[in-house]
Parts: C-alpha cells; structure tokens; sequence
C-alpha cells in the first residue's frame, strides 16, 4: 500500500492538474526528440520531479519509470580520529549523500569536502556518461521510430534497466593506502539513459558548493553530444550564472490554494471519499502551498476522523510541532543553560534530515509568534542576516544556534527595558 502522495502522482505531462500551460510548452520542446540542459527550480511540494518524470516519459516511454538510483561506493580519506561528529546528517551535496558516521579531520574539514565533492561530482558524472555509455548502449533496445512502418513489428526484447535493476553495481575510487582509517560512504544518483544521450538528474543542485556547480560546469560542455542535465533546485540564488546560462530554465510556481483544494477533491474522489470544499481549504492554507505536505496532511486526517468535518482538527508533521517548541523554549528563559537545551534540539532536526531553510523559517515563524511587536522588525533583520551567514558559510549549524543566542540576548535586553520603564 502506497501513500497518496505516490499512488496518485500524475505520471504523464497530460495529467498533471495544474500549470498545464506550461506542460504544453514542455511537450512542444520535446517534439524534436531532444532538448537542452533544463533546470527546474521553484519551491518545495511545487511539483518539480513529478513533472522531470513526466517529461522523461514523454520523450522516453514507459521504460523510464524504472529509472534506478545508482549506489556508488567511494572510499574516503581519514587521517585522524578527532572527528566531527555532527555531519552524520545532511551534507551540502547535490546529491543525496549521506554518511554513515563519516568522521572527517576537524583541522580540514571544509577544504577536504569542497575537493571531496567536485571530485565526487565528476567523476561520477563523467562514470555515467562515458564508461556506461557502452555498456547501456548494448542492453537498450532500438529507438523507436517517429513513425513505425506498419507492417514490422519490432521483436520482444527484455528491458535493458529492468536487468540491471537485478544487480546494482558498486564502484570503487581507491585512495592511497598510506592513509590510516578510510570509510566507505554511499553516493546516490538517479540516471537513466536510453538511446545515445544520458539523461542524469541532479537534485538539490542550489546545496553544490560553487567549487562543485564549476566542475559541474565544465562536465556540461564537455558531454553537451551525449548527455543531457536535468537540475533541480529550490531557490535560483545558489545556482551559479553559468550554470544558469548553459540551462532552460524552467520555474514552478507554488500551486495556488484553489490548485491544491482541486488536487486533494479529485484524490478523494478516486479513493471514494468525500471532502468539504471548507476543509480542503483549510488544508491547503495549512500546507504553506506545498501540495505534498496537503495531501500527506489530508490522508493523516483521514486516518483520525472519516467522515471529514469543517473544523476537524488538521494533523500537524511531528518536525513542525517540535520546531514550535523550541521557540516556546527560547522565549521561556534566556540563558546558556537553555541555549544548550535549544541546541540539542537542533541537532536533533538537522540529523532528521529536516533542510535548514525550512527549520530556520519555522523558527523564526515561532519566535515572531511569541514576541512583542516593538521586537519582531528587529528579529527578521537579525533572522536575514543570519541566513546570509548560513548560505555563505558550509556550517548551518553554527549560523543557526548563533541566531538563536543573538535573539536570547535581545529578548532579555528587551525585558529588562520594559521593566525599567514601568518602575
Ligand atoms: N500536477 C500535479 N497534479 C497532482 N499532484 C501533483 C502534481 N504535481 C505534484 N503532485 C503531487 O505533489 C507531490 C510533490 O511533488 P514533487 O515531488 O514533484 O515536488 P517537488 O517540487 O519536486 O518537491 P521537493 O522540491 O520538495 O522535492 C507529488 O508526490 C505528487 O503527489
């Protein structure tokens, strides 16, 4: 059983619900059987892989829908064991890479991460544009005509990725053996390829470094006759101009409120439910326009109270009620013993894979909710800031946790002040 969000996600350009302008111009681009670099950006939930995987369909068939995540191993080079414990979470990779435990040597870490990384990149990138090139090319069966003769039909042959799929293969980067303690991490990457071009999608491409996105560059201009990048990114500021100018660029809008309530009324319809238009509503306002938070929120809902009610209460995700408080806890009292208290928290969401754009806005959502107005122009300032720092700097944590002090201090300023005056 699969949740609403993946039964019912639309897995052709004719089927998706909203933006369908836009889905006409996709199909118009592929009409020649080729298209250039895109990159897809525009908000979390918007619909951007849903409609990559579309595209792909259209232009490929159903074959893609098996598109296989490649494991990769790399070994990583360690030389010593005073360890950064902290980066078991997310890392600021393209790519979805995670560790297992990686320690990494504190006095380098950044610099050994950019390398680590663009090396990464390319090589992997390049792993799947070359040396797979051969072997994907002997297992795809042929391209399908414009317009097949009518009399021929084209032989059985067993699809090419579903063979693979049986046997996932692992490469390995060796490293000089002189180093003591090596790792081995786990890099994943979506690729599917089909006739002479590979398509490789690259998500979270605004979390490369800039060292990365430029070796990303070149990697493109190298390989432009055979492989085709499909980027995906949140926000357009961290993607590099000449990334930017070597893609189509391509944003999705949020989905509108009305969007979202016809989404989750067709969803409940095929499922046989029956939603009011008022609750609809209600869960799309809660959903911050992000369709998928709508409907894993209307199908939670659904689970605790059917039939729907107008004022039924809406399931909130665990992350975001633990986000709330801690913005409790920060207003409660201000001090380094809190601080601490507050920091653990952090750590907590950050290794629960909770991106920090979206931590660092509830929080902020949070404390604004908590404090006196005289404050809040000054808690968004600081908050700007301080998201400046973290886009800048590669340690989100340390941005994060320096905001939340800054914010504590003048709190207690504040209330200090307040004080002063009445007496
Ligand atoms: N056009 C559409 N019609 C109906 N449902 C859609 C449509 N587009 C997306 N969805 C639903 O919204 C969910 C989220 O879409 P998708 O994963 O494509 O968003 P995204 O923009 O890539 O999000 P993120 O950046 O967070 O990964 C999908 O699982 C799908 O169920």
């Amino acid at each position: 059983m699969s949740l609403w969000v993946d039964k019912y996600r639309p897995n052709n350009l004719q089927k998706l619900d909203f933006h369908c302008k836009q889905a006409n111009h996709l199909r118009n681009l592929l009409k020649e059987g080729d298209f250039p670099h895109l990159l897809f950006y525009g908000p979390s939930g918007a619909g951007k892989k849903t409609r990559i995987m579309a595209l792909l369909k259209e232009l490929y068939g159903p074959g893609v829908e098996r598109l296989r995540m490649e494991h990769m191993s790399f070994l990583v080079a360690i030389d010593e064991m005073n360890i950064l414990e902290d980066l078991t979470g997310f890392t600021r990779t393209g790519f979805s890479l995670r560790t297992r435990g990686m320690p990494v040597a504190e006095s380098e870490t950044d610099e050994n991460i950019t390398e680590y990384r663009v090396e990464e990149l390319k090589n992997t990138v390049e792993a799947a544009v070359t040396e797979k090139k051969e072997e994907v090319k002997a297992e795809l069966p042929p391209p399908l005509p414009q317009s097949p003769p009518p009399t021929e039909v084209p032989p059985p042959t067993p699809t090419p990725v579903e063979e693979k799929k049986e046997e996932p293969k692992k490469e390995e980067v060796a490293v000089p053996e002189s180093i003591a303690h090596q790792e081995s991490i786990s890099l994943s990457f979506y690729f599917t390829s089909q006739y002479s071009i590979t398509v490789i999608i690259l998500n979270e491409t605004d979390h490369l470094t800039r060292e990365a996105q430029q070796a990303l560059r070149r990697t493109m201009e190298k390989y432009i006759t055979t492989c085709r990048l499909i980027l995906c990114a949140n926000s357009m500021s961290q993607v590099i101009p000449a990334i930017r100018s070597r893609c189509l660029c391509i944003r999705i809008p949020a989905p509108t409120h009305e969007e979202i309530v016809s989404v989750l009324t067709n969803i409940c319809k095929k499922e046989g439910l029956t939603i009011p238009p008022e609750f609809a509503l209600r869960l799309a306002q809660q959903s911050d326009r992000n369709l998928r938070r709508a409907i894993l929120m209307c199908e939670a809902s659904k689970v605790q109270q059917y039939p729907f009610q107008i004022d039924q209460q809406i399931v909130e995700p665990d992350w975001k009620i633990y986000i709330r408080d801690t913005a409790k806890l920060i207003i409660s009292e201000q001090s380094p013993k809190k601080l601490l208290e507050v920091r653990t928290r952090l750590y907590e969401l950050l290794v629960h894979s909770i991106p920090v754009n979206v931590l660092f806005k509830y929080l902020l959502e949070g404390l604004l909710a908590n404090c006196d107005s005289d404050l809040k122009s000054k808690s968004i300032e600081m908050a700007a800031m301080f998201e400046h720092r973290i886009h800048k700097g590669s340690k989100p944590i340390f941005h994060i946790e320096a905001y939340v002090a800054s914010f504590m201090a003048m709190y207690l300023q504040f209330m200090e002040d307040t004080l002063s005056n009445l007496f």
